[in-house]
Parts: structure tokens; sequence; C-alpha cells
């Protein structure tokens, strides 16, 4: 085993039998504690990153304690899982939830080493309030409390030397990496003072939005009230499911706040619009131009104008504020405020606290957020869950008098009196700030695929079973129990791929090559095969290498060599030379160069613009070798299939219960279909133990600000 820091330290060389738990509490960090972390990471529970940073600490503080130097690796590794900080309290009550390790061997293969011991068997014996004693003598850590760093009293505008900036922050019982602590109190401050309610006159808003709305409902109607508390602050979270309303109501509200500008004599409002993904964002401008000619029609005689006042773009959050290959700034930043009045952001759940506090830096503090998504979705595999955190403090009823009264005012809905049930009705302006969809105008409560949703969502796995067990020839959900020889695994798959390996063989020309190739597109996006894990046989890894040797058997693809015709591949590291996004999708085609069409086709990766710019055709053509970040992605993550949706989506369930899948993980790939959901199981998991392990698992992200903001208003 490796042992790269040995010489450096004074080590307690009291080692403890190989059999019995390193006893943490009174020790120095071992040789054999770097040795388990060593274990951890070959073994896949951990990120090389993660074992770094215990080298860089000993660096700087060979006396470290073996408690405070177990903590800080810890919160780096949550900070790979998505969590903001590590909250020791929880890890110390179940480790194993919290860091989910272990995780088999994080690859699903067959395990060559088995770590002696997990982070819990290290952690039995500690205390809180040791471990924190212990950090509070590592020179890495500063203490915040969680009362000052509200307040504002925060090492945020402290000098930036190492000293005074050491790496590590611990409030109470959570132990952050500094920058995303520092992220999360920008979070807070800039969203605290967009809570303050604006001083509206109600009448002109009820008199547009009873325009609006004119149907009659049954009440309430949470699309008006969504506009109504949208209107009112200068930061307001509409959240809901697939088909709810989420674009229409924004685009209703984008309408109302127009013509009150109209109807005042003010010039219209500045509008933005961005998604965390150029697909994302080519779906709300795709749902909003479908819908724009309707709701538009009535007000047509009375505000002319108002078309033109409606943005006929949607940007990708990274554009909209300026992000610069290799500049830690950009462009749009507090010094120089994006010029907008009003930002929409859809698909918000995707989105981290780093690009949120980024965002929340661009915009004047006068500029009206709105943020729409789904808080059930799977969160941004960045740190932070903002989405979800700031949902988590409100209740769908948890309106005050006050609210109500404003929403009575405005919309001329009465909402039942909530304070007669005292347990969910909270003062947080957040939750006064907040609207959650609840009706699904796509999937109807005879959609299958809704109420498979809806079971997951309730944590009703026997229901999700019943649903997916249909026996109906056409069932637009189903499970599909693969078997030995993956006999029923090969004719889904195939099935799925059809429609886009058809498309391949239309004939080629150079007049005709970026239609064709968006044809193929359009049938590519037909159905995608999604997968929970990225190791093992039914990862990612391990399933596109048997579909493309499937393919390559039956002689659907002409597979050679690394580049082929079809090859679809997956951009895995944003190049912004190439104006390429992690996570974009291309697929291998033949070209022909326009200059010299007699020439015999190259082989170029073929992208959609999503968003496409004036002068722009709606392909690009990248030759292969200048990407240098890519994979074979006939089958993708679910993580990866976020803000996309296909017509049928495909999940294949590992073989054996892994932490990373989890209800919100299976929710996420339901809702990528739009007509079908098949599940795969594996041959093994005969009693289907994966997937009801799977729904019963919530992702428990550890951040605070949905708890802080609430905090503020006490
Ligand atoms: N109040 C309503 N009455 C009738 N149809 C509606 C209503 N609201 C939305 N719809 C329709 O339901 C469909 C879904 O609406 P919309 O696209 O606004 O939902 P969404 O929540 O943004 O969906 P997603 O984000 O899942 O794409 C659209 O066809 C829309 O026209």
């Amino acid at each position: 085993m490796n042992r790269p820091y040995a010489k450096q330290m004074a080590f307690d060389l009291d080692q403890p039998s190989d059999s019995a738990p390193i006893n943490l509490t009174s020790r120095r960090p071992s040789a054999e504690l770097l040795d388990i972390l060593d274990e951890w990471v070959a073994a896949g529970w951990m990120r090389s990153i993660d074992r770094a940073v215990a080298g860089l600490v000993l660096n700087h503080a060979a006396d470290i304690s073996a408690p405070a130097l177990l903590a800080l690796v810890l919160a780096s590794h949550q900070a790979g899982q998505g969590h903001v900080c590590l909250d020791m309290n929880a890890c110390l009550i179940d480790a194993k939830s919290l860091l989910r390790i272990p995780s088999g061997d994080g690859r699903g293969n067959d395990i060559q080493a088995v770590p002696r011991f997990t982070p819990a068997d290290l952690l039995q014996g500690v205390t809180l309030t040791g471990w924190q004693a212990a950090l509070d003598s590592c020179p890495g850590v500063v203490l915040q409390r969680p009362e000052s760093s509200i307040h504002g009293s925060s090492i945020l505008g402290a000098p930036t030397s190492e000293q005074s900036n050491p790496p590590f922050v611990r409030e109470g019982g959570l132990l952050y990496l500094r920058r995303y602590w520092q992220q999360e109190q920008g979070i807070v401050a800039a969203l605290r003072s967009r809570l303050t309610p604006d001083a509206l006159p109600a009448e002109p808003i009820r008199h547009i939005l009873d325009a609006l709305f004119p149907s009659t409902i049954a009440q309430p109607d949470w699309q008006k009230i969504a506009c109504a508390v949208a209107i009112r602050r200068r930061f307001s979270l509409i959240t809901g499911g697939p088909g709810t309303g989420k674009t229409t109501t924004v685009v209703k509200f984008l309408l109302l706040e127009q013509m009150r500008a109209l109807e005042a004599g003010l010039p219209p409002r500045r509008i933005r619009l961005c998604a965390p993904t150029g697909k994302a964002a080519a779906r709300l401008l795709q749902s909003i131009l479908g819908q724009m000619d309707a709701l538009l029609a009535p007000f047509d005689a009375a505000f002319p104008d108002l078309r033109k006042a409606l943005p006929d773009t949607v940007e990708t959050v990274h554009r909209l504020i300026g992000v610069r290959p290799n500049q830690i700034h950009p462009v749009y930043r507090a010094e120089n405020p994006l010029p907008a009045d009003v930002v929409v952001v859809d698909e918000a759940s995707m989105i981290g606290v780093e690009l949120m506090a980024k965002l929340l830096a661009s915009l004047d503090e006068t500029t009206q957020l709105v943020l729409l998504g789904d808080k059930d979705q799977l969160a941004s595999v960045e740190p932070g869950a903002v989405l979800g955190e700031l949902s988590s403090v409100i209740a769908p009823d948890a309106y005050t008098a006050e609210t109500r009264n404003w929403l009575a005012a405005t919309t001329g809905q009465t909402l039942p009196d909530s304070e007669t049930n005292k347990s969910i009705v909270t003062d947080a302006a957040l939750a006064q700030a907040a609207v959650q969809l609840h009706h699904s105008y796509r999937f109807d409560s005879a959609s299958d695929i809704g109420a498979l949703a809806r079971c997951v969502n309730a944590g009703d796995a026997s229901g999700a079973l019943t649903l997916l067990r249909t026996n109906k020839e056409q069932a637009s959900v189903r499970l599909v129990a693969d078997a030995a020889g993956h006999q029923p695994l090969r004719r889904i798959v195939q099935e799925s791929l059809a429609p886009w390996l058809a498309a391949l063989n239309e004939p080629l020309s150079a007049e005709n090559q970026d239609a064709r190739a968006s044809a193929i597109f359009a049938a590519h996006n037909k159905a995608q095969v999604l997968c929970a894990l990225r190791h093992g046989p039914y990862g990612v890894t391990g399933l596109n290498r048997w579909i493309e040797d499937m393919l390559r058997r039956s002689g659907a693809l002409a597979v050679t060599g690394d580049w082929y015709i079809g090859r679809p591949i997956m951009v895995t590291r944003n190049d912004p030379a190439l104006r390429l996004a992690n996570g974009e999708i291309g697929i291998t085609l033949p070209y022909v160069n326009p200059e010299s069409p007699q020439s015999p086709p190259s082989l170029r990766v073929a992208f959609v613009n999503e968003i496409i710019e004036k002068g722009e055709s709606p392909i690009r053509w990248i030759a292969p070798g200048r990407l240098t970040a890519c994979e074979t992605a006939f089958a993708l993550t679910v993580h990866k299939a976020q803000g996309s949706e296909f017509d049928h989506s495909v999940l294949v369930l590992p073989a054996m219960p892994n932490p990373v899948l989890t209800r919100e993980l299976i929710y996420t790939a339901i809702t990528r279909a739009r007509h079908r959901f098949t599940l795969v199981s594996a041959p093994t998991d005969t009693t289907f133990t994966v997937l009801k392990q799977g729904i019963a698992s919530r992702v428990q992200r550890s951040g605070q600000l949905g708890a802080k903001l609430a905090r503020l208003d006490d």
C-alpha cells in the first residue's frame, strides 16, 4: 500500500490489529488511517481528490488529530456527493446513509480488495462535541456561529491570506469547504434582500389576472395564485411536476408584468429567460413559442405591442451571466450587473450553489428573479441542491393571513384558512414567495406515467410495481425482467435504437446534410436508454460497450476503431473553444465538405445548435480529433438526461441495491418519458429488491439554505 506521507508525519505507531477498527478518539493520523483512505479510493468509495485533501492538510498541519483529519476528508467527499457540507451529527448517527459508503465497490464490479473499515467503523465512540473540539484546534478550520453568519458578520469580507481564510468553516455541527459556505451565504443574503414584499396596488393586478385566467375552474387556481405571488417580491419560486403548467404560468406572469408597464405608460420590462443547459433552454423556448399565439390572441387589440415586449430567446445561465473561458469572474457581476428587470430560470433543480451564487451576484438588487423547477427531481451534480433546499421549508398552504389577503385581493381566490392547522403555518418570508403547482395537464389522472411518478414520489413501491407489472399490450409503463443471455434487454435496446439507426441510412449530399443530421437527432431523441450507475455491467460504461458490440455483431453499425458512422457521443468536459458544454450529445456522421463536394465524405461529429443565433446553421460539424473529452453515449446516466425529454425512456436498474439509486433518480427517469416508460430489472433481482430499496431511499442534502432563510424571520 502506498504511504506517501509516512515520512513527513509524527505517527502514533501504536497500530491496532487488523481485525479491530482503529480507535479514532485519541489518535493522531496514523499511517493506517492514510492506508484506509487509500483503500477507500481504490474501492471507489472516495475520490482521489478527497485523499489528496488529507495530504495537503498534513503538509500544513502535521500534528492534526485523526478525527479532525477524517472530518476534513469527509467534508471533501460530501462535496463530491453534491453536499455543500458535512453534517457531522447526521454522520455520527448514520454514517452509512449520509456518506453513501460503502457503495459496493462503487463500480458495480466484483470487489478486488474490500476495505477493512468503513467510516462508520472509524467513528465508533466519537461524540459530536469531541469531534467539534478536535476541529476547533485545527488551524485550517474557522468557526462561525450560525447567528452571526446569518446576520452578516461573516468571513466573507475578510482578507484573503491563507491564514485569515482557512479552507474549512465549521458552523455548528456542519463542516463546509469555505467556498461553498461563502456561496451559501451569498445566496442567503441576495435572496433575503428580495423577500420583502413590494407595496403594489391590488386592483390593476386583479383586472389583468382575471383577463389572463378567464376560466372558472374549481378554486384554487394555483397558476393564477403563482402569478400573484411572483409579482409581489423580487424573488419567487414556482415548483411543480411535469406538465403542471410552469411554463404557461410564467408566460402569463410575463404578460402581467408587461401589461402593467404598458398600462402605466412605462417602458416594457427588460426580461431575460434562461436554463442550466442548452437543451433545457431550447425546450423552454419551444414550449413558450408553442403557447404564445393562443395566450396573446385575446390581448392583440388592447395591447398591439405586447408580443414585441416578450423575449424571443432563452439562453443558458452561463451565457446569460457571461461566463468566459479561463476567467474566474463572469462579465456580469456585482460591479457590472446584468441589464435586466426580470430574470426567469427554468429547470432550477439542476443548479448548484456555485452557479446560483454567480447568477445572484450578476443581478442588480432591483432585478426580479423567478425560479421554476420540479423540487422532486434529482438535484444538481454540483454541490448544493438549491431548489430542493429552498422548497424544503415550504408547506403547500403555509401562507399567512396577510398573504392570503393579498391573494384574495389580486386573484379573487379564497384559500382555506390554514391557521386552523398551526403545524404547517409558518411566517417564513420564503414560504410566502413560493407556489407549488399540483395539477398535471400532461399526465391526467388516467395516465400511468403520471400515476407511476406519483407512487415513486410517495415512496409507494408496491403501487409502483402494480402499475409496472401490467400485462397490457401497449402499456405506457412496464417492467421488463432481463434474463440470462440478456434477450429481453437486447429487444428493448434494439427497439429504442431502431428509429435513428434507420435514419442513418437516408442518402447524403452536401446540400441536405444539415437537414439529414437534424432528422437523425429527432429520431435519436425518440427513445433513450438510461442507467442509474456509471460503472458495472448495468452502468453506462458496461452497457455502452455491450450495445456497441451487439450493433457490430448484428451489422447494424460498421463499428471499426474508435470513430464510426453512427457513434453517439457525450461531451464530458466543457470546451469553450469549441462552444461545447459538458453533457452535450453529438452523433458521428459522414460529412461532405461543401467546398469540394466531389471528395469522399469524412467523419465529423454533428452537434445541434440548440438555440440558433442569427446566421448560424442548425448543426455544427466538428472533426473527431478535436474532441478532447467525450464518451460513447448509446446509454446515458439519468443525471445527464436531466433537462431532456424522450418519447420513450428506458431505465436499466443495477443488479444490486446501490446508494446512488434513489427515489429522486427513479422519479427523474420516469418524468423524462413523454409517452412510454420501461423499467428493466436484472435477472438476479427476482424480487425487485433494487427497485424497492431505490424507492425507499431519499437523497438527503446537507445544506442549510432553506433553514437559514427561514431563521431570518425569527
Ligand atoms: N390551466 C391550463 N389549462 C389547460 N391546459 C394547460 C393549463 N396549463 C398548462 N396547460 C397545458 O399543459 C401542457 C403543459 O404545460 P406547461 O408546458 O406549461 O407545463 P410545464 O410544467 O412547464 O411542463 P414541463 O416543465 O414538464 O415541460 C401544455 O400543453 C399546456 O398548454
